[in-house]
Order: C-alpha cells, then sequence, then structure tokens
C-alpha cells in the first residue's frame, strides 16, 4: 500500500506559486542573457510578421486553405512582397526566422554551415530513408558525402545513351494519345523512376513498358510491382512528418509502414545480388554501363548503409528531374515564341526527326545548346524543386541582415531557432529580376549583366550544395531535346486560366493539376 507523505503546508499551499516563481526567474535571467548578447553583438530582432500572434493562429486558417488549394507558395510569397525579405514567427510556441534574403541563406549554407543543422530531417525521414547524405548532418554526413561524391564526376554521369530506351517507352505513350490532351507529369515521374532505378541499382522497374503501350509488364520479384506506388506513399507521409516539425510521431500508421517494408524490400533484392557478386562480376558490370550499387558496393559491403545511401539518392533525385520537365513542358506549352525558338536551337545542333543525330547529344554537347541552357535556368528560377527550406541553429549567432528600422542590420539568432528559407521568393524578386521577375521569360539569361549570385540557388549552395547537379541537367536537356526532336507540335491544354499554376509542395514541387499538354508529330 502506498504511504501518504505529509509535505509542509506553505509548500502543498503555494506549489503552484513557486514553481511559477522559478518559471518567471528562468524567463528574466533568458532575457537577460539574451538582451547582453544583443548588446554585445550589436545585433538585434527581425521584426513580427504583422499580426501573426503567437499562435500564427490568424494566418494558420488561410494557410491550410492555400495549402490545400494548390496556393500555398503564392500565399508566402505575398507574405514577403508585404513584409520585406526577413521577419520572425511564433507557431505554437517555436520561434521561426524566415528569410528570402540572399545573404543570409548563404551564411546559412555557406559562411556559417557550421552554426546550422537539419534540425529533425533525420527523425523525420528516418523509418524510410534510415541514415544516408540526405539525412545526416556532422561526421556521418561528411562520410557520406565523400563515399558518394566519386559517382558523381563527369565522366559517371555523362550517361545519356542509356536514356534512350525509357525515352521510347515514353515516346509510344505519348503516340498512344493521338494529339489529345493528357498530363505529362505523370509520365515524367514514372519515367524517373525507370532511369533512377537503372542508374541507382543497374537494373530498371520499367514502370512504363506497360499493356497500354502493347508490352507486358516486367516484374523483377513477386511483389515488385508495389514499389513504384509504395515509394510515392512513403514519400508523401515523409513530406507531411517534416511540415508537422516536432509533431511528426504523430504522422504514422500501419500504411506508411507496410509501404517502408516494400521499399525497403525492393532495395534489399538488388543489395544483395551486388553483395553476392564476385570482384569479377562487378568489374564486368562497370564496363558494360554506369551501375551506383555496383561502384559503391567496391568501397563498403555493409547492406544497411548500401541500402540507405542509394534510397536517400533516390528521393534526393527522383522527384526533383520529373517536376524540372514537368514544369518545362507546362511553360514551353504556355509561351509558343519561346518552343518555336528552343526547337531552333535543337535542330540546328542535333537534327530533328528522321534526321536526328542522336549520337551527337552529349554530355559536352548539351552544355553548347545556350538556349536550352537558358529555358531550364528560367523553369528552375520560377519553379525550383525545393521551393522552401529549413536550418535548426546548432549554437547562438547572428545572420547579416533583418533587424533594424530597414532590415539591414544583424539579426540576433538563438540556438534552437529554426531558419526557413525561401528560395522561390528571391527568384521571384523584382530587386534580382526586374519588374518582370514573374514572367517566363528565358532570354534575360542571355543579358551578361544577370549576375544574381546566391540569389539564384535551385541546388543550394555552400558544402551540401546538391551532388546531382550535373546529373539532373544533362538528363533533363537529353529528354527535351528528343521529345523536341520527335514531336514539334505541342500545345498548351490548360484551361485553369490560373497563373502561376497551383502547385503542390510535397518534398519537392509539381504541379498540382499536371501538365495539361497535346503534343504530336
Ligand atoms: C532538377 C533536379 C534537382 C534539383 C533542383 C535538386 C536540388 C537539390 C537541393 C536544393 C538540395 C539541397 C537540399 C538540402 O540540403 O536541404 C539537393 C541535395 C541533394 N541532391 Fe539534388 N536536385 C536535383 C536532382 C538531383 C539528382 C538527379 C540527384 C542524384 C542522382 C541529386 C542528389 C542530391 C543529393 C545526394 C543531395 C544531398 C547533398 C548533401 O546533403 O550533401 N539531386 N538537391
Amino acid at each position: 500500500m502506498l504511504r501518504e507523505i505529509d509535505l509542509p503546508p506553505w509548500l502543498t499551499n503555494n506549489w503552484l506559486t513557486i514553481i511559477g516563481l522559478i518559471g518567471f526567474t528562468y524567463f528574466i535571467l533568458h532575457e537577460l542573457k539574451n538582451r547582453f548578447i544583443k548588446w554585445k553583438w550589436n545585433c538585434g530582432e527581425a521584426p513580427y510578421l504583422k499580426g501573426s500572434g503567437w499562435l500564427f493562429s490568424r494566418n494558420w486558417v488561410f494557410f491550410l486553405k492555400a495549402k490545400r488549394n494548390g496556393e500555398m507558395l503564392e500565399f508566402i510569397w505575398n507574405i514577403f512582397k508585404e513584409q520585406g525579405e526577413s521577419f520572425r514567427i511564433t507557431i505554437g510556441g517555436m520561434a521561426l526566422f524566415a528569410t528570402a534574403d540572399p545573404e543570409n541563406i548563404k551564411a546559412v549554407l555557406a559562411t556559417q554551415f557550421n552554426d546550422f543543422a537539419l534540425g529533425f530531417r533525420n527523425s523525420h525521414f528516418k523509418p524510410l530513408l534510415g541514415d544516408g547524405i540526405f539525412t545526416l548532418d556532422g561526421g556521418g554526413w561528411k562520410h557520406s558525402r565523400s563515399l558518394l561524391r566519386p559517382n558523381f564526376t563527369k565522366e559517371k554521369v555523362a550517361h545519356v545513351q542509356s536514356l534512350e530506351k525509357h525515352l521510347g517507352y515514353l515516346v509510344r505513350h505519348i503516340d498512344v494519345q493521338k494529339g489529345k490532351p493528357f498530363d505529362i507529369q505523370n509520365y515524367f515521374y514514372r519515367l524517373t523512376v525507370d532511369t533512377s532505378t537503372e542508374f541507382l541499382f543497374g537494373q530498371s522497374l520499367y514502370g512504363l513498358k506497360d499493356e497500354f503501350i502493347g508490352e507486358t509488364p516486367e516484374f523483377l520479384y513477386e511483389g515488385s510491382e508495389l514499389f513504384y506506388d509504395s515509394f510515392n506513399t512513403s514519400q508523401s507521409y515523409l513530406a507531411t512528418r517534416a511540415w508537422s516539425m516536432m509533431l511528426y510521431p504523430l504522422v504514422n500508421s500501419f500504411e506508411f509502414n507496410r509501404c517502408n517494408k516494400n521499399v525497403h524490400k525492393f532495395a534489399k533484392y538488388y543489395v544483395s545480388k551486388a553483395l553476392a557478386a564476385t570482384p569479377e562480376e562487378i568489374e564486368e558490370r562497370s564496363k558494360d554501363g554506369y551501375c551506383f550499387l555496383y561502384e559503391l558496393v567496391k568501397e563498403t559491403r555493409d547492406p544497411k548503409i548500401l541500402q540507405d545511401q542509394l534510397l536517400n539518392i533516390m528521393i534526393a533525385g527522383r522527384d526533383t528531374t520529373a517536376g524540372l520537365l514537368s514544369f518545362t513542358f507546362y511553360e514551353l506549352a504556355r509561351n509558343p515564341r519561346v518552343w518555336s525558338k528552343l526547337k531552333e536551337t535543337i535542330y540546328e545542333h542535333f537534327g530533328s526527326g528522321d534526321d536526328a543525330r542522336i549520337e551527337d547529344i552529349s554530355f559536352e554537347s548539351l552544355k553548347h545548346c545556350d538556349y536550352l541552357k537558358y529555358v531550364i535556368n528560367e523553369v528552375l528560377r520560377l519553379y525550383p524543386s525545393v521551393p522552401i527550406n529549413y536550418r535548426v541553429a546548432t549554437k547562438t549567432t547572428t545572420l547579416p541582415r533583418g533587424a533594424g528600422k530597414n532590415g539591414n542590420e544583424p539579426v540576433f539568432i538563438e540556438k534552437g531557432r529554426v531558419i526557413g528559407y525561401v528560395i522561390s521568393a528571391t527568384h521571384r524578386d523584382p530587386k534580382y529580376y526586374g519588374e518582370d521577375a514573374e514572367v517566363f521569360k528565358p532570354e534575360r539569361w542571355a543579358d551578361k549583366s544577370l549576375k544574381p549570385g546566391w540569389a539564384y540557388l535551385p541546388f543550394n549552395g555552400g558544402p551540401r550544395i546538391c551532388l546531382g547537379q550535373q546529373f539532373a541537367l544533362t538528363e533533363a536537356s537529353y529528354i527535351i531535346v528528343r521529345l523536341c526532336q520527335i514531336f514539334p507540335n505541342l500545345n498548351s491544354a490548360d484551361f485553369s486560366k490560373h497563373y502561376p499554376p497551383k502547385m503542390s509542395t510535397h518534398l519537392t514541387l509539381s504541379l498540382t493539376d499536371g501538365a495539361n499538354i497535346t503534343l504530336s508529330r
């Protein structure tokens, strides 16, 4: 039996007061310490977002509504337009410093790299991705980066020929549409799973090889057909967990666990095959075209490391490239003048139709196709795959701008503060791109006086800059060139009149209603 403990009456009567006093004293001391630091470092606080309140309550309703309607980014961009480049908000008591100022972004990602970390990302993504380059900080991340970087050299990403057979299936799907409107985004998402499984695991999923084009789907093993949907479902859970910040444990379910298991089974299938291969077989594989897994097996034979790193790269590379292609065709279809000019350039470099010189399309020759580069730059400016991102301060520090009357003075950043950086707002700021910043205009990149520096950052910057940048640009350029050569007729079938288009911001950016076009020979 529990014995009753007699607490002294002064304590039983006043314990609430005592707890209150301790809390109050802590608060005062904490405030004094911060004020002292601000005085010593000559920095201040950024202004609060107007009318946001402690819980961001007034804006939450609009924010959630905008997110559901595919207008969340527009909502955020408008806040930056009204409020300026940096401000503070408190969401449920958690302080957040939001910025679109290139100077601050440069500091977070590069010059003060060690003052910031990924925060909750590892916990958000761990059930699917484990520990890999995309989810780790510190020593684990450094080790991952040095393990993976050799696989992204120029020779290894110049893999364009292996794309041709996947493109062939895509072309057949487009032909089946017979010039009628269809959503090409859906096909790009399937295409990039096919190309990335081939590049990463050495054997494609061949999801585009289906009965709609008169093919018999291929199955690697019983249940492998579950991979595609499972990967998509798990990814959308990861996105919701990321948006939930510290409330992420609530975003879990039987479905999430089942899908993660299907994805892991898929990766394990390949990893165990690679580990069972003899050194001679591994060498033979390398001769026969490039495979990431077989290269990595030469460095480590730990099955968990192999599985985690491959899935980390898959998540980093698949949707981003599909998004870039989808937004490109969405904009090209809306801009016949740009489409004509692009066709002219591509035909000049690589021919067209039956006279297409496929063998001339290479990593190097694509780089010399200037107008194609301008188109891609412009798409990534208006629709960066990661439009909004965050880091968490690992120590009390400052950022270059955001405080003071004009927001030009250094801003105080307390340890644990979340920094939300919104590069998509910077990319649309007239200060860096002129009054026509919202207009899709590839020609702006021909102007040598345009030097945006850290105001153009689709691939991130600093030590964690995207490892797959060249890989992605090469793949996307190849697909654009080939589609342009095969299908000269492109028109928009987007009748929504909503511009900019509705966008979904899951882990990466996509078109909420798809990229609806007609494309024909
Ligand atoms: C249009 C295509 C792409 C865009 C716009 C893009 C953009 C980005 C961005 C913004 C980050 C930084 C994320 C962060 O630190 O929070 C990143 C990281 C990364 N990306 Fe990409 N990416 C693309 C394609 C790819 C591809 C195709 C691959 C691989 C095949 C890839 C591999 C990676 C890796 C491994 C990282 C993590 C780097 C690190 O943390 O050290 N990306 N990417």
